[in-house]
């Protein structure tokens, strides 16, 4: 059901509204006006040239996104408007029964992503609570339909056609089919369809694991008190109250666990516009196909190998690496081992980047998850053999001479964690990447219809076109 955030607005400033919407509403006259007066006064403005080999290279370079939350340095690394890793897990707020103790949790993100404004406790909080609300319960039809799903079809594609199946529940969609509502008016429903999506990530993701390991039975329930990452740990049997403990977790780990998601999906929420997932999301949505549609093509994005699909590929590889190895201390072993890749015209998955230069910080803060518990992960080869790899595989691929970042991305860490949980279904992996991607694209979705950022089409240019730029 559609929420009023009027009344909320009128009676209370920016810094006591407890609901995400009017939190909203309060800023869009200003990020109105400010956008309206750019775009009429400095529309000449250059941004940059764009090169022949730009436009041969996957658009490498090309600053020509508007993106709003979050902005990626090449050598630092990410900033949600503006602030690093290190400043959101010092200020985003956590669950309250960790006590301060735990991972912030990614609807504090979600918060900071929409409208810039940290939030404080009881935001995350009524935040946290709505989204369980909304969450709760799955349509029926996706459910039925993802039960229809093959048992060996990649999770991945089950999550992008489940995804795209809540396109029936578009409360946009049907505005708009309607003819109801004006173009100022969009934001306000593709704001209902994003949070009701974001909502129901931890009951699709949960449907998706208990068919890949349960025959579909439930592995635990939905605990509308909890937060949204709790519950996708719950839904993966990997709690000790509300869930099936599939591994017989304690109640340290278990709640390590929880944290290790709330850590993850708090981190990958967004990369800036240009990101194949993000971009998609964007570009989709940009034709109006509702937050559902969209984030569905986003997703089918993020299952390529090169994007989020490395974070499964690195496992794999990783476990591969540490069968073929006496040792995973045995360094000349690992090199021939990366060597053999590479000279096969094969990527190392979990290195390299389209625009980082430096160790992705995001690596840094999954790597330092295991660092803060060096007990649990000391006797868990694969993990070490990842921390090794951070050091060794930047030589080689110096030597190799072809990357132009040779260090590890995020996903060179991130899934060898929830394996080492008993996550062991390598396929599913991305499907929690899918979960807290959502968060930024569709942040920016919400945004691209506040602001009337117009249907996106670039111009193409043909062969003979580039010839002749290029006086051949
Ligand atoms: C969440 C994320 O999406 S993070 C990225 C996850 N993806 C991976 O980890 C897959 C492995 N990495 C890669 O394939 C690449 O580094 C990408 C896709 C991430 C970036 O691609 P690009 O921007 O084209 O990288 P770059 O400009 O450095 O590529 C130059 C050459 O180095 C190669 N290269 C780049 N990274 C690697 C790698 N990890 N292993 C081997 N070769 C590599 C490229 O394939 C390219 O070869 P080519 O000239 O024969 O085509
Ligand atoms: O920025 C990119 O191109 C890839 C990436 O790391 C992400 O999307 O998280």
């Amino acid at each position: 059901m559609l929420r009023h955030f009027t009344q909320t607005r009128s009676i209370h400033s920016t810094r006591t509204l407890f609901n995400l919407k009017a939190a909203i509403a309060d800023a869009i006259p200003k990020r109105r006006e400010e956008l309206l007066r750019i775009k009429k006064n400095f529309s000449d403005v250059k941004v940059g040239d764009i090169t022949v080999g730009s436009v041969l290279t996957g658009m490498r370079g090309n600053q020509s996104m508007y993106w709003e939350s979050t902005t990626l340095d090449p050598n630092e690394g990410i900033r949600f408007h503006g602030r690093t890793i290190a400043d959101c897990q010092k200020m985003l707020p956590g669950a309250p029964e960790d006590n301060g103790d735990g991972e912030f949790l990614p609807e504090s993100m979600l918060w900071l992503l929409m409208t810039g404004e940290i939030p404080t406790e009881e935001q995350s909080r009524q935040l946290t609570q709505e989204l369980a609300e909304r969450g709760a319960k799955l349509p029926s039809h996706t459910e039925k339909l993802l039960t229809s799903l093959p048992r060996d079809m990649h999770p991945m594609t089950q999550l992008a056609i489940a995804l795209a199946s809540m396109n029936k529940e578009s409360i946009f969609a049907k505005k708009y089919e309607e003819g109801s509502i004006g173009k100022k008016d969009y934001w306000e429903y593709i704001y209902e369809d994003v949070l009701n999506l974001i909502a129901v990530l931890p009951r699709i993701t949960g449907k998706i694991y208990s068919s890949l390991v349960n025959d579909g039975e439930p592995l635990g329930h939905f605990n509308v008190e909890k937060d949204w990452s709790y519950n996708i740990a719950s839904l993966l049997g990997m709690t000790v109250r509300d869930s099936v403990n599939v591994h017989s977790l304690t109640k340290e780990r278990s709640n390590d666990f929880v944290n290790l998601i709330r850590l993850y999906c708090g981190i990958h929420v967004d990369h800036e516009g240009g990101n194949v997932s993000a971009h998609t999301t964007h570009l989709v949505g940009s034709a109006l196909s509702d937050p559902y549609l969209s984030y569905s093509s986003g997703i089918m994005g993020l299952a390529g190998p090169l994007h989020g699909l490395a974070a499964q590929e690195v496992v794999r590889f990783l476990v591969e690496m540490e069968n073929d190895v006496d040792s995973v201390e045995n360094v000349k072993q690992v090199e021939d081992y990366l060597w053999k890749v590479l000279n096969s015209n094969r990527v190392i998955p979990g290195y390299g980047h389209a625009v980082l230069r430096k160790p992705d910080p995001r690596f840094d803060a999954m790597l330092n998850f295991t660092e803060a518990r060096p007990q649990e992960f000391k006797s868990n080869a694969k993990v070490q053999l990842m921390k090794n790899l951070s050091k060794i595989a930047p030589r080689v691929l110096q030597k190799h001479g072809k990357t132009k970042n040779p260090y590890p991305n995020v996903d060179s860490a991130s899934g060898i964690l929830f394996h080492h949980y008993g996550i062991d279904q390598l396929l599913f992996i991305t499907v929690i990447f899918g979960c807290s991607r959502a968060m930024g694209p569709l942040s920016q979705l919400v945004w691209d219809r506040i602001l009337g950022i117009p249907i996106e089409r670039p111009k193409s240019l043909d062969l003979s076109s580039i010839k002749k730029l290029c006086k051949i």
